[in-house]
């Protein structure tokens, strides 16, 4: 399945069974296009305790994040089409917290729009995690990366991102900086990095390096830190529908007034399988 391209291979895990210590190298080999499948990573749909479904997200080097806002929408997709749920309501737990889903239904009753109330944005340095002193909220914040003297808002959907602003969102240096960022030190559990041109208070155009998978399509939790970071440094406001334009289509993002930050997009399967490995 994808959310504007960003896509997985999802794992109905009430139906397989497969040992914890193998979920690392599965995820590298079903998402290698050359051995395996093809995909930006592999996504297990769960049971759970407190909520019908719960969602695993392992990236494409097999390292496991805690949220994943495309992810979230597919998963909200194959649980009403498979019947795990039985409303179009329902919460989806993840490691980054528990999440609220809302399918929309096509003319076939097929589901293809979901929105997903993300729950709150987590704003604290510490929440990234990220080192650094100062300020306890990292908005705008001086970055020396060698001779770029950049600056980052840091957001975490559960999440980290850092979000880079710029003038020309077609001149921005995803690849270059995109990795240094990634993974520097300032980082210690590393970290999603977005460029963002801001259009108008209501669109944005967006690019993404994703943690542990270079650049995708699409980042549904990056578009959600990308509209709270644009709030942060008084481009948006909040309780305001603001358009993101990524890649691989557009997301609706909202970062209500009560708090929450909801997204509304599109959720598509591309085929149902039998993956026999290696
Ligand atoms: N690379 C991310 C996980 C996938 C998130 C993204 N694909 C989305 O749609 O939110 C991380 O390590 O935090």
């Amino acid at each position: 399945m994808h959310g504007l391209g960003n896509c997985y291979i999802y794992v109905n895990m009430f139906e397989e069974k497969i040992e914890e210590e193998r979920l690392k190298s599965l995820a590298i080999e079903v998402a290698n296009v050359n051995i395996g499948i093809g995909a930006d990573g592999m996504i297990l749909i769960c049971p759970s305790e407190v909520a019908p479904v719960k969602m695993r997200v392992f990236n494409n080097d097999g390292s496991e994040a805690k949220n994943c806002g495309n992810g979230l929408r597919c998963v909200a997709k194959y649980a009403y089409e498979n019947k795990l749920v039985d409303n179009k309501v329902f919460k989806i737990e993840t490691l980054g917290g528990l999440v609220q889903a809302e399918v929309h239904l096509n003319e076939a009753g097929l589901v293809d729009l979901v929105t997903v109330d993300m729950g709150q944005p987590r704003l604290q340095r510490k929440d990234l995690p990220m080192l650094g002193e100062g300020e306890t909220m990292v908005v705008n914040e001086p970055f020396q990366l060698e001779q770029e003297a950049l600056t980052i808002t840091g957001v975490s959907m559960g999440n980290p991102h850092a979000i880079i602003f710029v003038d020309d969102i077609d001149q921005s240096p995803v690849e270059t900086v995109g990795p240094k960022i990634e993974k520097h030190e300032k980082f210690p559990e590393w970290v999603n990095v977005e460029f963002v041109e801001v259009v108008s208070e209501t669109e944005l155009h967006f690019r993404v390096w994703e943690r542990g998978t270079g650049i995708t399509q699409a980042c549904g939790t990056g578009a959600c830190a990308a509209v709270v970071a644009s709030v942060l440094n008084n481009h948006s406001s909040k309780g305001r529908e603001v358009t993101v334009h990524l890649l691989g289509g557009d997301l609706t993002i909202n970062w209500a007034e009560a708090g929450n930050v909801f997204m509304t997009g599109p959720a598509t399967t591309i085929c149902v399988g039998e993956y026999i490995g290696v």
